[in-house]
């Protein structure tokens, strides 16, 4: 039976509203599964500051510390239980029981601090009991047995089988006993180190340490804004970031997965919808770039070391170290505050080469460490940085100087040595008419989007059938196959496909028609996928939807381009935002806003039958796959939207007036059945036609959105206007779009030309797609 084990850490259990976030997350874990909990909170901290006092024999702090260990703890339980549950009072014995002891002497540190994680246990199994989840609690004392510092795998591991496989097992992270039965704990992030063991003794299929952060980036999150959360991680570079002190994972943490095949997952608590990091087998994740920084360190140069030496350091420092091997020596870097104990394990056999330096450590593929070290040289050289030492060896480089690297400086570290190497995968949806031209332009278009970064097509999509291959697809060949390998695949597939990805970036390109398809946007945002979009849905969706998706791309730093849902290939959602982020007001925008209909109105005459026009303007490609969308106004509608929507108008399409430019007798069925009717539409047409004839005028399909007015005036529809006019004398096929704002206000702006067609459209999506690389790479 496949078993899982979630760990949370204490940010996660910091109050009642986590705790709630905490028992969701549960929901997805069954029988069998095991819950490791730290400490609430501050909560060891605080009882480090009760052990501090006790010993120190500060009777005043140890009863303040108590009564805040109290207010706090009392405060969860009787917010989730209520302060009469068996809880409660099991909490108060135990306080009672450490004031007694601390008031006789005969206190503890471990047995003290292990209370932390046995409240949280407590009180996490007892709330999912309340909330129907069957649970059970823990003390992992009963479980883990450590005998000379070493833990007794083999007798642990029968220990665990008293595990519930009907409950979930809440289980005390941090804290085992030795063979006397006496409190131990497993040291420094000790919960997570019992979360990777309790996988190992359980055999699990996975590990995840739920915490603050998304999961394992390419360097600090919050100093560098563009720094890159990865999906897989190498078990090797994992353990090599946490021996050179990289924060989110630590090399404790990983041994007892060493050579298994248990995943290890780093994921947000706070947003557990997004994909987390795995750290998997090597051969299954590629090698990543990382920039970790090194503050206050000493190095020695070591003489006479071995391996053996080093371990043993490491357990007596309680700190993972990572040697370098620099010309036939041996250079061991340490944070500055062991400096003096290496000193003293080494003896004569260690040389302290330079002390109290700070830098950055820059891992990376094999063999490019040497070039990456010369640019960070010469980088870190020009922003005045002195160097003390810079080396590298296989997989990693160093740097150091006197300062700690600010923000800045490491942000423009990012940007040369990893932002540009990062490859974006492409998965392309829709091969229909624009589709197949964006596809057949995109091979000579590579050369140029990998002067900015790395793009490789990973995905093809048909509405029945796709070709999905992570490793890459030769454009040269891509029709080819797609005919002899596309699978019929579904949106759960798909999205797996996408969430198993091993890039720096990924993109949706959707060049379908497709609702349904736009519907998995959010999912799209969730696995860390920009999207490009000629499909005007999304952009057009109910409010609600549209402004969470927004909302979650915001967060998670997600581009969305959508240049060629208005006007093809035609600038103006560029121009619109230019123009608001000059200062400007849009105030109106009008004009022709379809190429179906903009074609449709030029060439339509009394004595031609408008329905052999609409067939024309089909195989022209400019029409929707369905024209109705066009005759309808409905696709005009959508545009009108998004750009109301561009301008920061919350509307929804009901929002905007309409009148079609077909009868309402051809709106059921499909396509086919409507042009069997096509009589109607032809009388439909000419009737409006010869109107406005009578009256020396044309007619033309105009958009108009006026937010001068309150409400806004926003419609669409027929209008007849004089021959003479702007949109009457366009070109067959052009928009033209009309914007006036407060610096445009008698001269209006106006955008003009192709608004539909497959070359236009495509050469309009290749340029939202070199847009993103662009971004990506800056
Ligand atoms: N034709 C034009 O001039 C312009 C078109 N657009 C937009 O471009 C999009 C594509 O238009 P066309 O190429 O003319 O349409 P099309 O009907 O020729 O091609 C659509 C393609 O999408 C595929 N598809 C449909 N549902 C799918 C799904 N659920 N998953 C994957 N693939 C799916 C179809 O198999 C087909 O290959 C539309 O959203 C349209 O509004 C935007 C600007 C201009
Ligand atoms: N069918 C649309 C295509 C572009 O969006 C049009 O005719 O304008």
């Amino acid at each position: 039976m496949t078993k899982q084990v979630y760990k949370f850490g204490g940010s996660s259990l910091s109050s009642a509203k986590r705790y709630h976030a905490v028992a969701n997350i549960c929901h997805h874990l069954k029988g069998g599964d095991a819950v490791v909990v730290s400490a609430a909170g501050k909560t060891t901290d605080t009882l480090v500051r009760l052990w501090s006092c006790y010993h120190n024999q500060d009777h005043k702090g140890v009863g303040e510390v108590i009564a805040l260990l109290k207010d706090h703890q009392c405060a969860l339980i009787a917010e989730l239980l209520g302060d009469k549950s068996e809880v409660y009072a099991h909490f108060i014995d135990d306080i009672n029981a450490i004031s007694q002891r601390a008031g006789c002497a005969e206190l503890e540190q471990a047995w003290l601090l292990a209370h932390g994680e046995l409240w949280s246990a407590r009180l996490l199994a007892h709330y999912l009991n309340k909330i129907e989840v069957a649970a059970c609690h823990f003390d992992s004392r009963d479980l883990f047995i450590v005998a000379q510092n070493n833990l007794k795998h083999e007798e642990n591991t029968a220990r665990c089988q008293v595990l519930k496989n009907d409950q979930l097992n809440v289980v005390t992270g941090f804290i085992a006993s030795d063979e006397n039965g006496s409190t131990v704990t497993l040291g420094r992030n000790g919960s997570d180190y019992s979360a990777t063991l309790l996988g190992k003794y359980l055999n699990a299929d996975s590990v995840t340490i739920w915490t603050d952060t998304q999961g394992v980036y390419s360097t600090d999150p919050r100093k560098v804004e563009k720094a890159v959360k990865y999906n897989k991680i190498s078990q090797q570079q994992a353990q090599l970031l946490a021996r050179l002190g990289n924060p989110v994972l630590h090399a404790k943490t990983l041994t007892p997965l060493k050579d298994s095949d248990i995943k290890l997952v780093v994921r947000s608590s706070y947003d557990s919808h997004s994909d987390g990091t795995k750290v998997v087998a090597n051969e299954q994740a590629k090698a990543k770039r990382f920039l970790t920084t090194l503050a206050s360190s000493d190095v020695f140069q070591l003489t006479n070391s071995n391996k053996e030496s080093i371990r043993e350091l490491s357990i007596l420092l309680q700190h993972p170290l990572q040697p370098l091997e620099v010309d036939g020596n041996t250079l061991l870097l340490v944070p500055s505050q062991f400096g003096e104990q290496v000193a003293a394990f080494y003896q004569e056999h260690a040389v302290l080469i330079e002390s109290n330096v700070s830098g950055v450590a820059i891992v990376s593929e094999p063999g490019s460490e040497p070039q990456l070290l010369k640019s960070a040289k010469q980088l870190l050289e020009k922003q005045s940085m002195t160097l003390r030492g810079a080396w590298s060896q296989d997989g990693f480089a160093i740097l150091l100087g006197d300062q700690l690297l600010e923000s800045d400086t490491l942000s423009l570290l990012h940007d040369e040595l990893i932002s540009a190497k990062q490859e974006l995968a492409v998965i392309v949806a829709g091969i229909g008419n624009v589709g197949e031209v964006f596809l057949s332009q995109l091979n000579s278009q590579l050369e140029r989007l990998n002067t900015l970064l790395p793009v490789k097509l990973v995905g093809l999509l048909r509405s029945t059938s796709s070709l999905l291959n992570g490793q890459g697809i030769a454009l040269s060949s891509a029709s080819e196959q797609f005919n002899e390998h596309a699978k019929t695949t579904t949106s759960e597939q798909l999205i797996e496909f996408i969430k198993e990805l091993d890039y720096g970036h990924k993109v949706i390109i959707d060049i379908t028609a497709s609702e349904q398809f736009s519907l998995l946007y959010p999912e799209f945002a969730l696995h860390d996928c920009h999207i490009i979009s000629a499909n005007k849905y999304a952009g057009t969706a109910e409010l609600d939807w549209y402004e969470n998706l927004r909302r979650l791309q915001t967060e998670k730093g997600l581009l969305w381009r959508y240049n060629t849902s208005v006007g093809a290939g035609l600038p103006i959602n560029f121009a619109l935002k230019d123009l608001q982020n000059s200062g400007d007001k849009i105030t109106k925008i009008s004009g022709v806003f379809s190429g179906t209909l903009s074609w449709l109105g030029a060439h339509y005459s009394l004595d031609k039958k408008f329905s052999e026009l609409v067939e024309q303007a089909r195989e022209l490609g400019f029409t929707e796959p369905d024209p109705r969308e066009d005759l309808s106004g409905r696709d005009v509608q959508r545009k009108l939207l998004i750009l109301a929507r561009e301008l920061g108008l919350s509307l929804n399409l009901d929002d905007i007036e309409l009148s079609a430019w077909m009868p309402t007798e051809l709106a059921n069925g499909t396509w086919q059945d409507a042009l069997t009717k096509r009589d109607l539409l032809d009388k439909f047409v000419e009737e409006l036609a010869l109107e406005a004839e009578k009256n020396g005028k044309t007619l033309r399909y105009v958009a108009e959105l006026d937010t001068t007015t309150k409400p806004v005036i926003a419609k669409v529809g027929l209008k007849a206007v004089s021959p003479n006019a702007a949109v009457a004398t366009l070109t067959p096929g052009d928009n033209i779009f009309v914007i006036n704002s407060v610096w445009y206000e008698n001269n209006a702006l106006i955008i003009q030309g192709p608004g539909a067609g497959r070359e236009v459209t495509a050469a309009g999506v290749h340029s939202d797609l070199y847009w993103l690389c662009h971004k990506l790479s800056e």
